[in-house]
């Protein structure tokens, strides 16, 4: 039995929890029960607070753990990493009051900075020559300027909308961030086998985000033009359509060129375009 630790609420459950469900992984969810069992891989899931996850997973209370790279990295723990999960993606940054003229890192000399992440904030000082004054809280950051407690703050943004309802302004990108799956550094054999059983899923369900399953109709004439159109696949599925004359192509392409993609298709003559997500995939 592997024993992963995710967070109990906030910023990372829904997804790792998520990730879970997606790798087949089935379990009873009750939000009371701190543990549980899965009744169908040999996987015991722990509800934690995030700041506690390295720490365990270090100690092997808990084997295995997914955790913001923000955390990981402020409590020194990197060597924990096993690999980028792909979501909860955010960035520590600092902030000012909107009405403070800055211009750079140097207008920080001497200032008063609030954050949870001491650490990170003090080697982005560092490395800059910066000299201020930490003061370390655990939540509720952004409110420090407009109450004194702060002339700069360095916390999390996402959508930056936090900011701009507490009247600051994001001067400096200090660390970018997303979750990470973490692990013991000496598992045994038996636990290792079941991490790679769950590697080998999660990267069938990663692979399968990034891919769209691509259907289309065109005339047969148009039909090696279009299959040079479609990216990394060697050989695309061509099926004769029940209409003389046509073809149908099906092909995978990356999220990424997507649009880009069926606007060239669309102008070589590629007709009924179908785009389905793709659940898993393997190599
Ligand atoms: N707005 C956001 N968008 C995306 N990711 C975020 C956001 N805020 C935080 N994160 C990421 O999710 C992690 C957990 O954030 P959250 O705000 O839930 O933490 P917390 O309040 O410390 O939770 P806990 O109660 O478990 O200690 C952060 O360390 C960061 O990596
Ligand atoms: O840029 P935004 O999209 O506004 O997101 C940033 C906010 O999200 C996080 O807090 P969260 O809402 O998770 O609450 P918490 O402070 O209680 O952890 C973080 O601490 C910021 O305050
Ligand atoms: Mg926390």
């Amino acid at each position: 039995m592997l024993r992963i630790a995710i967070q109990k609420s906030g910023r990372l459950s829904e997804e790792s929890l998520k990730l879970i469900k997606e790798c087949g992984i089935s379990f009873i969810n009750s939000s009371l029960k701190l543990k549980t069992e899965s009744t169908n891989f040999p996987l015991e899931i722990l509800y934690l607070r995030d700041d506690d996850i390295p720490g365990y997973v270090a100690d092997g209370v808990a084997d295995i753990g997914i955790v913001g790279e923000n955390v990981l990295v402020e409590e020194g723990m990197q060597q924990l990493a096993v690999e980028p999960l792909g979501f909860s993606k955010c960035r520590l940054s600092l902030a000012v009051p909107k009405s403070d003229d800055y211009s750079d890192i140097s207008d920080l000399q001497g200032k008063n900075i609030a954050t949870s992440y001491p650490n990170l904030l003090q080697s982005f000082l560092d490395e800059r020559g910066v000299q201020a004054h930490i003061h370390t809280i655990s939540g509720s950051v952004e409110i420090a300027p407009s109450i004194g407690l702060a002339d700069a703050i360095c916390d999390i943004v996402s959508s930056g909308s936090t900011l701009i309802s507490n009247g600051l302004k994001e001067v400096e990108r200090v660390f970018k961030s997303q979750a990470v799956l973490i692990s013991n550094q000496s598992l045994s054999d038996e636990k290792r086998a079941i991490l790679d059983k769950l590697l080998f899923r999660i990267h069938a369900v990663q692979r399968a985000q990034r891919a769209k399953y691509i259907l289309l109709n065109a005339p047969n004439d148009k039909v090696d033009t279009i299959i040079k159109l479609l990216p990394g696949i060697k050989s695309p599925t061509v099926l004769p359509l029940a209409e003389e004359g046509w073809s149908s192509l099906h092909s995978v392409v990356n999220e990424d060129d997507f649009w880009d993609i069926i606007e060239k298709l669309r102008d070589a003559g590629a007709e009924g375009i179908l785009v389905v997500p793709i659940e898993k995939m393997i190599k």
